[in-house]
């Protein structure tokens, strides 16, 4: 299976086995999103329609303030006609909307109207005869030309009650004009206008929806407006839909991020508890002489049976490994592991066992005394170790002096993926080594007209003046064994020759590949 496909299966595996667990996340993380969406609409979309209510109420109460000022301006005209000119009064007030009409009044009372001309009401017939006295608005129930319907009265009167004008306000047409019954949907169901105690409506009626007042600049004027359910719903569910996906994707972002710092640090206990039930074995992979094609030693290559997960690759856990700084620890499990395996196994003498080793284990203050326990160890069943020190981490100049140290109790050195980490050219002039494993991705380039291919050459040349010992990694096909035979690398290592294996397998190509 290709590499990326089987660390897929890997993550997979680990996600079923945590399945009880995600299920309840997978619930949670679409739960939270739509309760927050829903909050947060619920929040937004009352601030809005207040905004919106409290709009319409000082714009209504503004054309109210118009109208009150512009019926003063009617009264006021009205009390200049001579008595009996209601064909005047008529005329003027034709082509007004909003109002019902104006009377006139004298001490004695109502003689004049602007709908039937001449009429004879008394003075309290409209209102308390008090009331004519002074300027003043007022809200009635019923007038007495339409008896039932709701009014506005705007007295303008003069001294003494010799004259003056009530102008009539239809209550009812004002109120529905300002329910804006054209716009679509409608901000508000009802309307109610208060003043000095009164009513319009009379009676206030109001659905189920939320109630906000608004009380004029200028006047005691109070209007009520009912935001409409359908206007509230209407931007509820605007809101819901855009805020939902952002929400959905802020949480699904965060909740990943959790859940794979979870699986890591339950990845990390994993490592832990797969050292301590040797849950990790070792396959090795030969490396051949370019001069004789016979292996003159191996690398070894770490692999995990986890208990749930199945085979898991170096590249997975290798890196969750060095991150917990559980490295070191399975490392020497590892030089353990192949010293068992080795005993096992008779080689030729001086056959090497090439490590991958990071390098976290060069800031050990023991790391001397482990090595030279284990070049003991080793040598005691012919074997000689070389330490591969991968470069993705930045080797600092306190590791490469512990690395020289290394080299001088005789532990053979190598860089590996030469070309692709973090060393420097620089490190390589103040660092010796033993060997430079030239990356795989190099050797794919031979045989291909590519810029990148004459950065081998460049490579192996380097190695030949520096006194390296060349190996090839990755090597697939003849061609670039040919190639790399020619150009003097000394040692080849890919599956044109052998796929890692495990120990038993190791043995008997060993065997067949001694002639
Ligand atoms: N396509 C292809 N691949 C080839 C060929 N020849 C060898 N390989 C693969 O290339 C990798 C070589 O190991 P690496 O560069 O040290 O790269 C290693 C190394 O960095 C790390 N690793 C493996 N074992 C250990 C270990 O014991 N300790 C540490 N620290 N890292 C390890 O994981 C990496 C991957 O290891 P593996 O999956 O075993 O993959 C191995 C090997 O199986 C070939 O011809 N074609």
């Amino acid at each position: 299976m290709p590499k990326r496909l089987n660390s897929l299966s890997s993550l997979l595996r680990l996600f079923i086995s945590q399945y009880d667990l995600s299920r309840k996340h997978l619930f949670i993380m679409l739960f939270m999103p739509t309760v927050l969406a829903m909050a947060s609409s619920y929040v937004i979309t009352n601030y809005l329609v207040d905004k919106k209510a409290q709009e319409v109420g000082e714009f209504n109460l503004k054309r109210l303030e118009h109208l009150l000022s512009e019926s003063e301006t009617i009264g006021e005209y009205a009390t200049t006609l001579s008595e009996g000119d209601c064909g005047a009064l008529n005329e003027y007030m034709q082509f007004k909307p909003y109002y019902r009409g104006v009377l006139l009044f004298n001490a004695h009372g109502f003689h004049c109207s602007s709908t039937m001309g001449v009429i004879d009401y008394p003075l309290n017939s409209l209102l308390p005869e008090d009331t004519l006295k002074k300027p003043a608005y007022f809200i009635v129930p019923e007038t007495p030309a339409r008896s039932g319907v709701p009014a506005i009265l705007v007295i303008s009167t003069q001294a003494n009650l010799t004259r003056g004008a009530v102008v009539i306000i239809e209550g009812q047409y004002l109120i529905d004009s300002f329910i804006q019954p054209e716009v679509f949907p409608r901000p508000v169901s009802h309307v109610v206008l208060g003043l000095k105690g009164a009513t319009l409506p009379t009676v206030p009626q109001f659905g189920d929806g939320k109630v906000v007042a608004v009380k004029a600049e200028h006047s005691e004027v109070v209007i009520l407006l009912e935001v409409s359910q359908a206007f509230f719903w209407h931007f509820f569910w605007i809101c819901f839909g855009i805020l939902l996906p952002f929400l959905l994707a802020f949480v699904w972002l965060v909740g990943l991020h959790l859940w794979r710092k979870k699986s890591r640090s339950s990845l990390a206990d994993d490592i832990k508890s797969g050292i301590e039930n040797q849950e990790f074995f070792l396959v090795y992979q030969p490396i051949v002489s370019s001069d004789d094609g016979k292996a003159k030693g191996v690398e070894a290559l770490v692999r995990w049976q986890h208990p749930q997960m199945g085979l898991v690759r170096p590249d997975l856990f290798i890196p969750i490994a060095e991150q917990s700084q559980l490295i070191v620890p399975l490392t020497n499990y590892i030089f353990e592991r192949a010293l068992a395996d080795f005993s096992k196994l008779s080689v030729d003498s001086g056959f090497r066992i090439g490590f991958n080793v990071a390098p976290e284990h060069f800031i050990q203050s023991d790391i001397e005394a482990k090595f030279r326990y284990l070049k003991d160890a080793f040598a005691r069943i012919g074997v000689q170790p070389l330490i591969e020190i991968t470069e993705r981490q930045l080797l600092t100049a306190d590791m490469c002096e512990r690395i020289t140290a290394l080299r001088e109790l005789d532990i053979l050195v190598a860089i590996d993926d030469f070309g692709t980490g973090q060393t420097t050219l620089s490190l390589l002039q103040t660092f010796t080594l033993d060997y430079l494993k030239i990356d795989k991705c190099f050797i794919d380039t031979i045989g291909q007209d590519s810029v990148t291919s004459h950065v081998l050459d460049t490579i192996i040349e380097l190695c030949h003046k520096m006194n390296y010992v060349a190996v090839a990694e990755g090597v697939e096909t003849q061609q670039q064994a040919d190639y790399l035979i020619s150009r003097d690398v000394h040692f080849l290592q890919g599956y044109l020759f052998a796929k890692p294996m495990k120990l038993d397998e190791l043995s008997h190509w060993l065997e067949a590949h001694s002639e």
